[in-house]
């Protein structure tokens, strides 16, 4: 049965996404023009998990990233727009991608950050307001990567996550908030990179997050909800980082995943025989690469970055002893 697995089109999805990239008046671009800075992230991130980063401009996409930016340091989804975390994190992702890091000014970008966690530990998502734990996710991310963590309350931090744990085991976005796979990620990324996993019942969210297979391979987010590409990587990197992924069946997830690409014109959709767009082709791509799918690159699961890449990040340059 699973025999008839198709190949992954990798060629077919690298054309797809500098297309993409280059077309600027497709519906997709114009819909997704303020989520551009997004897009980036995701179409570049693909691009580096099939090995294929090499064939983008990188000064041409960096100077386009540094007129994002808001003179308060964050920035907005496109040129012009208002700074938002969401925004934020995927420059900060995308410019680790290309090991610039240096055109930074870390403690801009890192004060931007730091300045909007509440005295609950809480973060807001830009000056409105809107909390919620994706950007306690975002927050916690971006700063690890800049090596600022130490610009917020971290254990603060921590306990707002852990207030917003549910009797399933799960997370919302604020406390009481129904559990859901992306806000899952978030909360089990967050704590991941602050080595405060020990707060989580595995085997209670194991479950929770195991159920979310369906019969025909592919995992949705919630109970009773149709199964999407895009939950192969909110709920497989969630069950990775808590060390549960054994129980899901990886051959029926990746024939899944396979199941859902346009092989002629390239690009993923979240479900079979769906228009493809970015976003989920990135999401699939990434979710292969979870399941150690031959010829893509490993990705770290909680920071979303190839791992190459946090290696980079992270590691210390030996001191040369003088
Ligand atoms: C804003 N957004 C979403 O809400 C997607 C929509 C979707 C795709 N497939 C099913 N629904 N949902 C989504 O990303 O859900 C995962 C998630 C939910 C809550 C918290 C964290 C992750 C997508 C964009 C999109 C919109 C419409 C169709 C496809 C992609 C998106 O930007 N997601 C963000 C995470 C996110 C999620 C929800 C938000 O309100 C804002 C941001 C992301 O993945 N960044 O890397
Ligand atoms: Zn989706």
């Amino acid at each position: 049965m699973l025999k008839e697995m198709g190949e992954l089109a990798a060629d077919q999805h690298v054309k797809y996404i500098l297309s993409v990239e280059k077309k600027k008046d497709s519906f997709e671009a114009v819909v997704m023009e303020h989520l551009r800075m997004n897009g980036a992230y995701w179409g570049l991130t693909t691009l580096d998990l099939l090995g294929k980063l090499d064939l983008v401009d990188v000064s041409e996409v960096v100077s386009w990233i540094m007129s994002c930016q808001h003179e308060s340091g964050g920035f907005g989804g496109n040129i012009g727009h208002d700074p938002h975390m969401l925004y934020t994190l995927s420059a900060v992702q995308v410019l680790a991608l290309f090991d610039k890091l240096d055109v930074l000014d870390i403690d801009l970008v890192s004060n931007y950050i730091a300045s909007l966690q509440n005295e609950d530990g809480s973060f807001n998502g830009d000056m409105w307001g809107e909390i919620d734990t994706r950007f306690s996710y975002i927050a916690i991310c971006c700063l690890s990567l800049l090596h600022r963590l130490d610009k917020i309350n971290v254990e603060k931090a921590v306990d707002y996550i852990v207030s917003c744990k549910n009797l399933d085991g799960g997370f919302g976005c604020t406390p009481g908030g129904e559990s859901h796979a992306g806000q899952i990620f978030c909360c089990v990324g967050a704590l991941a990179i602050t080595g405060s996993l020990h707060h989580i019942d595995r085997d209670l969210l194991g479950w929770w997050l195991c159920e979310r297979q369906v019969k025909s391979g592919g995992l949705n987010g919630r109970p009773e909800k149709l199964p999407d590409v895009c939950y192969s990587w909110w709920v497989l990197s969630s069950l990775i980082m808590i060390d549960r992924v054994h129980w899901i069946d990886k051959e029926r997830l990746v024939k899944f995943i396979l199941d859902c690409q346009d092989k002629e014109n390239g690009g993923i959709s979240d479900r079979p025989d769906d228009a493809v767009d970015v976003f989920h082709t990135y999401f699939g791509v990434a979710g292969l690469s979870l399941l150690e799918y031959p010829g893509v690159k490993a990705i770290d699961p909680a920071y979303a970055l190839p791992v190459n890449v946090v290696d980079r990040v992270f590691i210390v340059e030996p001191k040369l002893s003088v």
